[in-house]
């Protein structure tokens, strides 16, 4: 069987091709995504923040926090490649060949680096800072050193935050840099218009172009038919389950202060009892390992 990083680098060669990963942030809506046949997943570091530390996306995970939980999502599946976002690398460049290497023992198939400073903040929000061209690529280059001293292979893709600053002609430049020296993938963080992300993909062509389609930020809304059109090969929905989960826990939520009742939110998920809840979760195939093991627990079913 192709590992997943066999895997999406497969479907990184095929140019006609473009990978739809949606966000998902923990177990469950990792579940949820690969139960509806997604052939890769991303692990957003603002979601995984977020419910995992119950912290805004301002750089305040460590990579402890941000390996094992891609470790957990991308072992759920095998068969699914996972991206994974790795921020800053979490410090200088020995920290980023331990989160590299780290990263790979997780069995994370793809990850992305960028070169905001440390005390970074999500791309989409004001008066992001970065660092000095040298220490970015100190960044690059250390993933791909520490990606050769283990052997074992994982997609480095390169992100840029210059966009804002610098300006677009600068963030091109810094992401011709990273590939030069071995990043295998291209992120403009913020692009702001279509032609703006058209010009980009032109230009950094052959290299494979990731679209960050976060709505509500500075991006325009893109469908994957018209990223695909554009030239990107990778899109990713970092809001695609946060938003969902939003709306209907707060909804959930006020329904039961409000009225003393949780009918509506149960009625949404009526058929649905914990049973079917864990049959999300793999409970058909938990019994089935255990009963093929030799247990008895779970032979007259549960
Ligand atoms: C892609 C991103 O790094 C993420 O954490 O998912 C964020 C997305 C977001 O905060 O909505 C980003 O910096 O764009």
């Amino acid at each position: 069987m192709a590992s997943p990083v066999q895997k999406l680098r497969a479907m990184l060669e095929d140019k006609d091709k473009i990978v739809v990963c949606p966000g998902v942030f923990d177990g469950l809506t990792a579940r949820i995504a690969l139960n509806n046949g997604f052939e890769c997943l991303y692990m957003t570091g603002a979601g995984t923040t977020m419910s995992r530390l119950g912290m805004p996306d301002l750089g305040v995970a460590t990579l402890n926090d941000m390996r094992d939980h891609a470790g957990m999502i991308a072992n759920l599946d095998r068969r699914v490649p996972l991206i994974a976002d790795a921020d800053t690398g979490y410090g200088g460049a020995l920290m980023v060949g331990r989160t590299t290497e780290q990263y790979i023992q997780a069995g994370v198939a793809g990850f992305h680096l960028e070169d905001q400073v440390v005390n970074k903040r999500c791309g989409h929000l004001k008066n992001k800072e970065i660092v000095d061209e040298d220490v970015y690529m100190s960044r690059i280059r250390a993933a791909v050193n520490a990606r050769t001293k283990v052997g074992q292979d994982i997609v480095i893709i390169a992100r840029t935050d210059a966009l804002q600053m610098l300006g677009y002609e600068a963030a091109i430049s810094r992401l011709k840099n990273a590939i030069k020296i071995g990043a295998d993938v291209a992120f403009l963080e913020g692009i702001i218009s279509k032609e703006q992300a058209k010009e980009a993909c032109e230009e950094l062509a052959p290299t494979p172009v990731l679209l960050n389609m976060v709505d509500g930020g500075v991006t325009p809304h893109f469908t994957v038919a018209e990223a695909k059109e554009t030239g990107f090969q990778i899109i990713i929905y970092p809001a695609f389950a946060l938003g969902p989960v939003y709306r209907a826990v707060t909804a959930a939520a006020k329904e039961l202060k409000e009225t003393g009742d949780n009918a509506n939110a149960v009625a949404d998920i009526s058929g649905m009892g914990p049973r079917e809840l864990f049959m999300v979760c793999g409970l058909k195939e938990a019994m089935e390992f255990d009963i093929a093991a030799g247990g008895s627990a779970y032979t007259n079913g549960v």
